[in-house]
Parts: C-alpha cells; sequence; structure tokens
C-alpha cells in the first residue's frame, strides 16, 4: 500500500469515483468534461498525488497550462493540499515550458544558441518583421497588422507538416522568410519557441532522455485550447521520450480558434489505444437550470447534471426598452440586490464578449453608482510575466490592508476567503525571473523574504487606493527588478517595468488598479468572457445580448465581415464558457437594439444565441 498524507486522502475520498480514477490510473489520461466537472480539482489532486507516491524526490512534475494566471492558480493549489515539491513542480504556460526546460535548459547539449537577453521579439517587433517578409515577397500592400494570426496559423501547418492549399502561397513564402530570418538574426518569438522545441525534442535523443530524467509525468490543461505543434510536442513527449500524459479539456469551451487551436487534438489523443479516456458528467458547480440553460445555448444536449441535492438556480430573461445605457442601469441593478440578498462582491460577475460600447456604458454606470468594482483591463496592463508579478505583488499588498482593515468579526472569514498569493510563492517567482535572466542568485533566500515583505506587508499597509507610482518604485528598487528587465531575454520583460511606471504616472493608477487580474476582496468583477473562463462565481449578469455584438461581425484585412460558420461556432462556444460560470443565478440582459460608438442605432434585436436558447428551452424554465 503507497503511503499518502492525509490531506491526499481526505482529497481522494471526497472525490468522484470517475474523478478518483483519473487520479490514480498508472498511465496516460485524458479527462474530457464539461464544465464545473472538477476537472482543475482532479488535476491537481493528480499532481499531488504523483509528486506523493510516484515520483521520486529528485524527479518532478511538468504542467503546462494555457495562460499565466492558470499557471499560478494550479501552482497554488497544488502547493495548499501541503504538498512539499520545493523545485520539483514546474507550472508554466506552453511558452515558459518551451524556453526554460527545454530551448535553454539544452542549449549546451543541442549547441542552438539560448535565447538570450533581448532576444525574444514581443508583438511590436514580430509585427515589423512580418511586414518586412510581406514586402520581400511582394505584397507589400498587406499589413501585417492585420494577418500576424493568419501567419501563425501558415508557421504552425509547416511545422506539424499539415495541408498548405489552403492558404495564399504569397502569405505561405512569407511566413517561410519570416522563419529564416528569425534564425539569421538569432531571434526568437513566441511561436518558434514551440517549433524550435518540438524540433529539439524530435531531433536528438539525449535531450529526450534528461527531459523523461527530470519529468516523468507531464500534464496538459485546457488541451482543447492548444494548437497543432504543442499537441506534436506532447505526443513526442509521449511517444519518443517515453513521459506519462495527463491531458485535461472540454471540445465545448474550445474559444482560441482564432490562434489556431483546435479541439481535434484532444479527440485525437483522447482516441490512442495506450490512453485512458475519462468522463465526467456531474457539474459540481452549477445548478440544474443553468445547466440545462447552458447546453440550450449550446445547441447540444450533453446530458450533464447538477450534483444531487444542489439548488435548482435561476435563469432570469431580462428585457430592457432602450440601448446599452439601459443595459448598464439593469446590471447595476442586479448587482446591488444580489449584494442585498448578501451574495459578497467578489461572488458577483458581469461579463462581456469585448470592449467597445457596452463596456463604456457599464463602466460609466458602475462608477456613477459608486459600486466597487474590479475591472480587468487586459489590454492596458503590459504582458509578461514581470509585469504579472508585479499585479501579484499588488494583489498580495491590497489584500494585506483589507484584511488589517477589518473588524475582529470580518477577519477570520477574510482570511478565509483572501486569494492573494503567499509571499513563499511570489519568492519562488522572483528567482525564477533572476535565474531566467542570468542575475547571480540573491545573498540568501531570506533576504529576498525580508524585502518583499517590506513592500508587500509593512507595518502600516498601503490603502487601496495609495498612488501605485511610488509603491512600484520602491518595488523596483528593492527587488532589483531593473535588473531583471534588462537582461531578461524576454523583450516583453524588457519594456514591461518603463510601460508599467508610464502607466500609473500618466493614469495616476491607484495600488489597487495594479492588482487587477487577482480577485480582490469586496469587489464586484468586470470582466470578458474569456478571461472569466476557468473561474466561478455565485451571480453572473450578462449585459449586452444583442446582435451586433453576440454574436459579432469579425475583422479581416482591416474591414469586417459576417462570421462564417466556424468563427459563429466558436462565439457560440464562447457563449457557453460566460454562461457556465454561474452556480446560481444567471441573469441575461437584452433589448431591441443599440447604438454604436459612432452613434447608429443598430435595431438588430436580441442574440440570435440567445433566442435559439429560449426556443430550445422546456416550457417550464
Ligand atoms: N468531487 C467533488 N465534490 C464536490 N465539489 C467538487 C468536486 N469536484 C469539483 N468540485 C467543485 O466544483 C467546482 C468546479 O470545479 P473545477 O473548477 O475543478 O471544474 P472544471 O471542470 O475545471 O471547470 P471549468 O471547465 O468550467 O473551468 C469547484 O468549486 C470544485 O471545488
Amino acid at each position: 500500500m503507497l503511503q499518502v498524507s492525509d490531506a491526499l486522502l481526505s482529497e481522494l475520498e471526497e472525490l468522484h469515483p470517475t474523478q478518483r480514477t483519473a487520479v490514480l490510473h498508472p498511465g496516460n489520461v485524458v479527462l474530457r468534461a464539461g464544465p464545473g466537472s472538477g476537472k482543475t480539482r482532479t488535476l491537481v489532486a493528480r499532481a499531488a498525488y504523483l509528486l506523493e507516491t510516484r515520483i521520486s524526490a529528485f524527479r518532478g512534475l511538468a504542467c503546462i497550462t494555457y495562460t499565466n494566471a492558470a499557471a499560478d492558480e494550479i501552482r497554488s493549489r497544488i502547493l495548499k493540499r501541503g504538498v512539499r515539491a520545493d523545485g520539483r513542480i514546474t507550472c508554466s504556460t506552453v511558452h515558459a515550458f518551451c524556453l526554460n526546460e527545454i530551448l535553454r535548459a539544452f542549449a549546451p547539449l543541442t549547441k542552438e544558441p539560448a535565447p538570450g537577453a533581448g532576444q525574444v521579439l514581443g508583438d511590436t517587433d514580430a509585427e515589423i518583421l512580418l511586414q518586412h517578409c510581406f514586402d520581400r515577397v511582394g505584397i507589400a500592400e498587406t499589413l501585417a497588422q492585420f494577418r500576424t494570426a493568419e501567419a501563425t496559423k501558415i508557421r504552425r501547418a509547416l511545422a506539424c507538416g499539415e495541408p498548405l492549399e489552403v492558404f495564399d502561397p504569397r502569405e505561405v513564402a512569407a511566413a517561410r522568410l519570416y522563419e529564416e530570418q528569425l534564425t539569421a538574426r538569432n531571434e526568437i518569438d513566441f511561436e518558434a519557441m514551440v517549433t524550435r522545441a518540438l524540433r529539439i525534442v524530435r531531433e536528438h535523443e539525449p535531450v529526450r532522455d534528461l527531459l523523461h530524467a527530470r519529468f516523468p509525468h507531464l500534464i496538459v490543461d485546457e488541451y482543447q485550447d492548444l494548437g497543432g505543434v504543442l499537441h506534436e510536442l506532447v505526443v513526442a513527449l509521449h511517444d519518443l521520450a517515453d513521459i506519462t500524459v495527463f491531458a485535461v479539456g472540454d471540445t465545448d469551451q474550445s474559444v482560441y480558434g482564432f490562434t489556431g487551436a483546435d479541439a481535434k487534438y484532444l479527440t485525437a489523443l483522447a482516441e490512442r489505444e495506450d490512453f485512458r479516456d475519462l468522463p465526467l458528467d456531474v457539474n459540481y458547480r452549477s445548478g440544474q437550470r443553468i445547466i440545462t440553460a447552458a447546453e440550450a445555448a449550446l445547441g447540444t444536449s450533453r446530458g450533464r447534471r447538477a450534483r444531487d441535492g444542489s439548488p435548482a438556480g435561476s435563469v432570469t430573461f431580462e428585457p430592457v426598452e432602450g440601448g446599452l445605457d439601459a443595459h448598464a442601469q439593469l446590471a447595476c441593478d442586479l448587482t446591488q440586490q444580489a449584494q442585498q440578498r448578501h451574495v459578497r462582491p467578489e461572488q458577483i460577475a458581469i461579463l462581456y464578449p469585448q470592449r467597445g460600447p457596452l463596456l463604456d456604458a457599464l463602466l460609466g454606470e458602475l462608477s456613477r453608482r459608486e459600486i466597487d468594482f474590479l475591472y480587468e483591463r487586459d489590454d492596458k496592463l503590459p504582458a509578461g510575466t514581470l509585469s504579472r508579478f508585479v499585479q501579484r505583488c499588488a494583489s498580495r499588498a491590497v489584500t494585506n490592508y483589507q484584511i488589517h482593515t477589518a473588524t475582529a468579526d470580518e477577519r477570520p472569514d477574510m482570511l478565509r476567503r483572501a486569494e492573494a498569493p503567499p509571499l513563499a510563492q511570489l519568492e519562488n517567482t522572483l528567482t525564477t525571473l533572476r535565474t531566467e535572466a542570468q542575475l547571480p542568485p540573491p545573498a540568501s533566500r531570506m533576504a529576498l523574504l525580508r524585502a518583499l515583505q517590506a513592500c508587500l506587508d509593512p507595518q502600516t499597509p498601503y490603502p487601496l487606493d495609495a498612488p501605485a507610482h511610488p509603491w512600484l518604485q520602491q518595488l523596483r528598487d528593492r527587488l532589483e527588478l531593473d535588473a531583471i528587465a534588462e537582461s531578461h531575454p524576454d523583450k516583453d520583460n524588457t519594456a514591461s517595468l518603463g510601460k508599467l511606471a508610464r502607466l500609473c504616472q500618466t493614469k495616476s493608477l491607484a495600488l489597487q488598479d495594479l492588482a487587477q487580474g487577482e480577485e480582490v476582496i469586496g469587489k464586484i468583477l468586470l470582466t470578458t468572457y474569456h478571461s472569466a473562463k476557468g473561474r466561478e462565481f455565485d451571480t453572473v449578469i450578462l449585459p449586452g445580448l444583442q446582435n451586433g455584438i453576440i454574436p459579432r461581425n469579425v475583422p479581416e484585412r482591416g474591414r469586417w465581415r459576417a462570421p462564417n460558420g466556424k468563427e459563429l461556432a466558436e462565439q457560440r462556444r464562447t457563449f457557453y464558457v460566460a454562461l457556465t460560470r454561474a452556480e446560481r443565478a444567471l441573469h441575461l440582459i437584452y433589448g431591441p437594439g443599440y447604438h454604436t460608438k459612432s452613434g447608429y442605432w443598430r435595431p438588430d434585436g436580441p442574440s440570435d444565441f440567445l433566442i435559439e436558447m429560449d426556443r430550445r428551452l422546456p416550457a417550464a424554465d
């Protein structure tokens, strides 16, 4: 009998038998299951189980996720399980995995140059290079700014040996040239990290042996959102390096097709004989009414059921007479009513499909009513792991203040609810960033922890509305962030501190603005359907359910056109993702039309997705 900790034992006991089978299965697993079915929970239990019982203390586990936020979330959930995993879990996005664990780790062995300081192209530089390639192949009139997604698809098809006839041959020539140029300039971009990592794994047996020695197990989350190259990499790691794979996903939640992701790869993995394909059909999150409505919106009945005894939940169709201002007013009314029913603010989310007049109306109304809300401005704060680290530090500082100022009665509940990253986790990330920047190790771990504590948990905590700029400056000085930025290979990181500082100054950002992206106690959340993926809330409010907003036209070569069948299906799945975030209450706001940004009234009526959903719902609902 294998020894497992009490914590893991009690977690295993709480799991559904199929979840438990997935955790304990000795070989490869594909866990294909719907929203709220406990995929993430099972994945975390699997990681804990492997680290405790199957993987020796000298070896580790790699876990690949789609976003940095998901990587952080999973890492912290594993550590919260009490697993002793110092340095044994590598939990990162696919790009970070390829860069750090393959390209850099094996550069001396493969004799391929390791991407060094500033050699990872950011989005702008990549676009400039693509435009240069368009000019060289004679299609200077094609604007790179509108064709990067297509170029990525072509590069992926090239790397996977997939058919190229579907693409414009001149753009294929430009994509080939782009790859050559990257190599000639000794630069790399995010896409090339994966394709080069794949080539290295395929071509270098010693690399495969060492990867297997280090990571006998690989876990991949959100498999449906990964493209062909990553799928090939996973297959190569399994078939050639003998690494055991645990893949998790849901084809119905595939929402990144515009980047070349395709749920068919998850299906392909599940159909392999050497993988155990396990379904989960209980939804632990949502009430049955919400599940039924979401499946009606999807147009396919999956027959999923709520857990026994859970409340049915409510799905309310909320008509308004006017345009988007009326949507925003009603969204705020519903928010306030939910709070009056004692739903905690952080358990309420207002979700929107994309920026535009709907978001403007919501921001205006929430501010006018002085509702405390967290607006995830994912497009404004700079990307990159360093920027994200700063945001997580801000989240820690903000939560610390909230706990400090809570009354004695509120405090125990606050402490339980607080989701801020622990200091040790931030110290871990900081050490990784330093290593990636090839800085000498810090004098001691304690020194780093003390520096972090001084900035994040000072005796008199920073108030939520403390100006972010001086706080950021202090963080930069004490943690030597500028030295990291200067020699970090990722160009996003090189530029991010300057950008953050400028934003803090020009937009007068407060500390709480920097903490965006993290749950902040006491605020309702305003975010996109895409960013809400993987999360859950008691009450979800979806305003703006109008034709033109969802579904909407798509940009192509600087113009807008109606979505094709595939794009429409993806928009429908995005809507499904938004619906399935709700645990108990779902509010769907719609009206006769809306004013566009230029003031033109679009009388296109409620969203077809909503109408179809209504038609498919049983009469009683
Ligand atoms: N066996 C279980 N018993 C009780 N609650 C569970 C069980 N499994 C999962 N849950 C709870 O159900 C909720 C959804 O779980 P989780 O986030 O892991 O689902 P998911 O499949 O990853 O969802 P999504 O695909 O929508 O992101 C969580 O609150 C989780 O704690």
